[in-house]
Parts: C-alpha cells; structure tokens; sequence
C-alpha cells in the first residue's frame, strides 16, 4: 500500500522541560532553541513524507505555534499534566479514519524517503501494530497502527520491549535517518555524520564539521 494515507502523530515537550540528558552538552548553544530546532526538523521531515497526508502535533508548548507557522501541520493543545502516551493516544483520536504514525520528535537526521519506506512496510499485511526500535534497540522512534485499530502507545524507557509484549510487531528495516534518535551529544554527534536538517544545522552544524586542514 503506498500514497498520501498517513495521519503522523508528532509530541513535543515543553521546551524548558525538553531534552534534560542534553541539557549543557553543547555550552554555545542555548538547551532551548536546540531542543525546538531538533522537534522542527522532525516535523518538517514528516510533512514532506509522499506517505503523510496530515501532521498532528500534541504538545503544552506555545512557542511552537510560531516555529511551525511556515508547516502545513495542525497543533493539538496537549493541556497542563504532560504525559507523552496521553499525548500520542490524543492525537491518534483526531485521525478521522487514516492509519496513524506516531512519531517521536527528536528525530532531525529523518529522512522523508526512509520514513516513507517504513511506512510502506507498515502498512502490509494484516493490518496490525507495528514499531519500529531506535538504534540502540530499546526504545522506539515509531509506532503504526492501521485505521480503526487503537495506537495503544507504551513509550518511555524500555518502549520497544512495551511494545512488542503489547503485541505490535518489530519492523527490522535499516533507516538509520529514522531510528536515529537524540537524547545525549554523542546521539547528536552520530545525527550530525548522517546529516542534519537544516534548523538544527544551522545552530551546531559548524560544530561537527571536518576540519578543512586535517
Ligand atoms: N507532548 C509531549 N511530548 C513529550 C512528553 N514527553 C516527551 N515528549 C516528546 O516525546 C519525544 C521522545 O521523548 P524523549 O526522548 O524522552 O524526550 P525528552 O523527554 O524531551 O528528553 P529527556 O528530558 O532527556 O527525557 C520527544 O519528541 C519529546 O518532546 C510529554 O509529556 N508531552
Ligand atoms: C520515549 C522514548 O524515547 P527515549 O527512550 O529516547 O527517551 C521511547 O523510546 O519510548
């Protein structure tokens, strides 16, 4: 199954909340404007997947409302108490009828193309929950399920073993763009050497650059 059917899910935490585990890793950088380009560049990688026809983004934060203006996503205000599976099961309920994809939003190597390639192995058949692992295998960047079909989300720590006692499916695709997820610098770091988009590059790229002399 292929074409524009995917309701994405993305959640977003309150920036001054955000990315604890990299909070002072990069001391030129402010924690803030890093963790809002790393969620931008998620977002903006899902709306320019072929396999997404429409972006939910579930978050507290109101500084992103001016940070997404420019992307055709729709906001859902997430309420006081942040809790991510709330926030995920809440968009997932605004999906009228499409299959969902819940995204997490730290994502800002992620590639349309590999999102849409998993997409696509999600949706074969039978239709079931299917997730895919982040890159070191415990947690889960991902979790698709087929139209009418609960999201039922279990992420946080320990998430992909969650997910499959859940009974969602591991889908064993590489897309290192999409299991590429960054909590600490060195997550960055390897985000960096398979490319940045272009919100986050612009505030640490010059950092991760190879020297021009050796
Ligand atoms: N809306 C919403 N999003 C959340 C919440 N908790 C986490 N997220 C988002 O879920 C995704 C994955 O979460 P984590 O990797 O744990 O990110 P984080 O909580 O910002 O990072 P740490 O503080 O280091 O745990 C990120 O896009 C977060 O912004 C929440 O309570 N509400
Ligand atoms: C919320 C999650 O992200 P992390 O484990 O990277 O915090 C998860 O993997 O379910």
């Amino acid at each position: 199954m292929s074409g524009s059917i995917w309701t994405a899910v993305l959640a977003v935490k309150r920036l001054d909340a955000a990315k604890s585990r990299l909070r002072g890793a990069l001391d030129e950088v402010p924690h803030e404007r890093l963790a809002l380009a790393l969620a931008t560049d998620t977002i903006a990688a899902a709306v320019a997947c072929p396999d997404v026809a429409d972006v939910l983004v579930v978050t507290g934060e109101d500084r992103l409302a001016e940070a997404l203006e420019p992307l055709p996503v729709r906001l859902v205000p997430e309420g006081d108490e942040g809790d991510l599976n709330r926030a995920f099961a809440l968009g997932a309920e605004l999906a009228a009828g499409r299959p969902v994809a819940a995204l997490t939003a730290d994502l800002p190597a992620l590639r349309p193309v590999e999102l849409a390639a998993a997409l696509r192995a999600a949706a074969a058949e039978p239709p079931e929950r299917r997730f895919v692992p982040d890159t070191p295998g415990t947690g889960t960047v991902l979790l698709a399920a087929p139209a009418g079909v609960p999201l039922a989300p279990c992420f946080g720590p320990g998430s992909a073993a969650a997910h499959a006692a859940s009974g969602a499916r591991p889908l064993r695709g590489a897309w290192p763009s999409l299991r590429r997820d960054v909590d600490t610098a060195a997550d960055l770091a390897a985000a960096a050497v398979l490319g940045l988009g272009r919100h986050t590059a612009a505030l640490v790229g010059r950092l991760y650059a190879a020297p021009l002399n050796g």
